[in-house]
Formats: structure tokens, C-alpha cells, sequence
């Protein structure tokens, strides 16, 4: 067997998959990222002896983490998961008292609403950070996934469970109103603007089985090592294709979704009057064309 085994900098190449060494990626206090298939990223929540609770740190982490990814070119796809016994259960409780309390000292209602302002607008950039990256977000839920959770997993371009899943809009019954996307992306991600309402107003749980059933979830897994194989080989099939044509696409898709179909048209226009001329294009016609190899893609 010939060396197929390269060594350079910060990477080493196996059987033409490019695998980084995890001292050179990105570290975080509460999220874990590997690259478990070339070109495919891994983030994991890891407070899992915290329920993977979002408190103060991983606001930031995850904001710092989705932005990092959207500008590492050798990162195509990311799968988001959860470590320990559950996804999520939302919002750290403690930290969300000790931001009440902190708000409750500003003696001045105009300051104490600045505050609050500044607070809610980073937890929202937080989540949007995954709508924002151009790379394509997969997420798989085991487990349980409450309240900033929801708001996490429809930011994402894609959504996978186990058996055991459940979610829940669980934010009435801490007596807030979501406010960091749920009520936004929700409706058009499962399309029943009644099932929507029900499940916000009531916070009841939606199981594995309703959440395929509703257009929440592409595929219900048995477990969680099952559904973080499916989630990484999906990964890795979009991750094969050419990154110009997926992050335009996913560029567009995000954009179309406030816009009318006419302003979504120009919009993909106009980012393809530069992509007609990538040699991505040329490289997938010619294979396609000729039926030869899969073609290889430069990072982007
Ligand atoms: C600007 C605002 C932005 C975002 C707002 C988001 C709103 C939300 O996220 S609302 C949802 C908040 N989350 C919850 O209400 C979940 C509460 N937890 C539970 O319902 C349960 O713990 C469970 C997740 C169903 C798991 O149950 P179980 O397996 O029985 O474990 P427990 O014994 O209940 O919990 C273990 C341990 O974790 C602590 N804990 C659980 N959830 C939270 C939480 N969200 N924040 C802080 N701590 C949490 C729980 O108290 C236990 O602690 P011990 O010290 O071990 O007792």
C-alpha cells in the first residue's frame, strides 16, 4: 500500500479527505467543533451536565461559532447537536433571574428599557447567527428541546430527531412571549398558522412522531447515533456538491423568504451573473455531461 497520508500545517489528508487538526479549529467554553467528514463541521452544545442550557457564554459562543463558520472557507456543512442526555432546555433559568435582577437595580425605566433592549438584541443575533451563516445548518435533536431550543432549531436549515425527541414553546409558561425568532420562523418553517398558535399559546409537547407528521422534523431517527450518522452523511453529500451553488442557494432561500417572488428572482440573478462564471459550473456540466468522475470542488 503506497502512503496516502500527507502531512501540511494544520491538516492531514487521508484517502483525499482533508481532516484539520482539532488544535487548530476554533474553541469555545460551551460548544464543541470537530470535522468529522471532509469539508463537514461538527458543533456540539457541551454543557450537558447544564441540560445544555443557553446561558450568558453560549449566547456569545454560538454567535462567535456561526460567524467563524461562515467565514471558514473549508467548512461547507455544519450538523449542530447536543451532548448528554438531551438537545436543550432553553434559556438557563438562573441566568435569565439574574438578568431580571440586574434590570430590576437600573433605577430609571428609560435606562432599565435600554438594557433590556441591548440584551434581547444579542440573544437574537445569537440565534439568527445560524440563518446568517451561508453554510447549510443541519440539526439533530434527542431528547428534549425547550424553548431557546425551538428558536435554535428553526434558524437552521434542517432538522432531524430520535424517537425520544420532543419540543416544546415552552416561553407562556415562564410567562414571557418568544422573542428571539420562534414566532417568526416557526410559521413558515411547519406552514399551519394554527398549529403554530396552538402550540405557543398552550406550550404543550410536540413528540417525535407529530413533529414529522407537521413538517418540524425531515426524518425521525431510533436513536442519536443513528440520527447524527444520517445528519452527517447528508452533510457530506452537500458538502461533495459545489460550494458556490449551495451557499448561493442557500443565500437565496433565506432571502426569498420575506421577499415576493419577484425581488427573490432578482436577487438570484444577480448573485448567478457572477456564479455562471465560476469554474464549479464548468467542472459539474462536464462531468455531468461526459458522465465522468464526481468532480472536486476548490473550498470557497
Ligand atoms: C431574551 C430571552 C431569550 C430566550 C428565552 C428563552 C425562553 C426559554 O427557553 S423558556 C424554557 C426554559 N426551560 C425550561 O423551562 C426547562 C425546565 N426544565 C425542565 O423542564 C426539566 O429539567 C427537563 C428539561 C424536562 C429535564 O427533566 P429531568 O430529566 O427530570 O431533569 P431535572 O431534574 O428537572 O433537571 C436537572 C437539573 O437541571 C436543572 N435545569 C433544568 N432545566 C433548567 C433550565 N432551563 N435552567 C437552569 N437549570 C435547569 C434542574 O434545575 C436540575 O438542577 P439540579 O441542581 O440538579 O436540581
Amino acid at each position: 500500500m503506497h502512503t496516502l497520508t500527507k502531512i501540511f500545517s494544520n491538516k492531514f489528508s487521508i484517502y483525499g479527505a482533508v481532516i484539520r487538526f482539532a488544535s487548530s479549529l476554533p474553541k469555545y467554553e460551551t460548544l464543541t467543533v470537530s470535522v468529522p467528514r471532509k469539508n463537514v463541521y461538527h458543533v456540539e452544545m457541551s454543557r450537558p451536565q447544564k441540560l445544555n442550557t443557553v446561558n450568558k457564554v453560549m449566547w456569545g459562543d454560538l454567535k462567535d461559532c456561526f460567524r467563524a463558520l461562515h467565514d471558514d472557507a473549508e467548512c461547507r456543512v455544519i450538523v449542530l447537536s447536543g451532548q448528554g442526555k438531551l438537545f436543550t432546555a432553553g434559556i438557563d433559568l438562573n441566568s435569565l433571574i439574574e438578568y431580571f435582577s440586574t434590570a430590576n437595580d437600573i433605577e430609571d425605566i428609560g435606562r432599565r428599557g435600554r438594557f433590556l433592549y441591548k440584551y434581547i438584541k444579542e440573544c437574537q443575533d445569537s440565534i439568527s447567527s445560524l440563518e446568517d451563516c451561508i453554510k447549510p445548518v443541519l440539526t439533530v435533536i434527542h431528547g428534549a428541546c425547550i424553548g431557546a431550543g425551538v428558536d435554535l432549531i428553526t434558524a437552521a436549515d434542517m432538522r432531524y430527531c430520535t424517537e425520544d425527541a420532543w419540543f416544546q414553546v415552552k416561553e407562556v409558561e415562564v410567562g414571557l412571549a418568544p422573542d428571539v425568532g420562534t414566532l417568526q420562523r416557526l410559521p413558515k418553517v411547519i406552514g399551519s398558522a394554527s398549529i403554530v398558535r396552538e402550540l405557543c399559546y398552550t406550550a404543550r409537547k410536540v413528540y417525535a412522531k407529530e413533529a414529522l407528521d407537521i413538517g418540524l422534523v425531515s426524518k425521525v431517527l431510533p436513536d442519536k447515533e443513528s440520527a447524527i450518522a444520517h445528519a452527517l452523511s447528508l452533510a457530506a453529500d452537500i458538502a461533495s456538491k459545489s460550494p458556490v451553488a449551495v451557499q448561493a442557494t442557500k443565500q437565496n432561500l433565506v432571502f426569498s423568504l420575506e421577499k415576493t417572488n419577484a425581488e427573490g428572482l432578482e436577487h438570484i440573478a444577480l448573485l448567478n451573473t457572477v456564479n455562471h462564471q465560476s469554474e464549479d459550473l464548468t467542472k459539474s456540466a462536464i462531468a455531468m455531461a461526459s458522465k465522468g468522475d464526481k468532480p472536486e470542488f476548490e473550498d470557497y
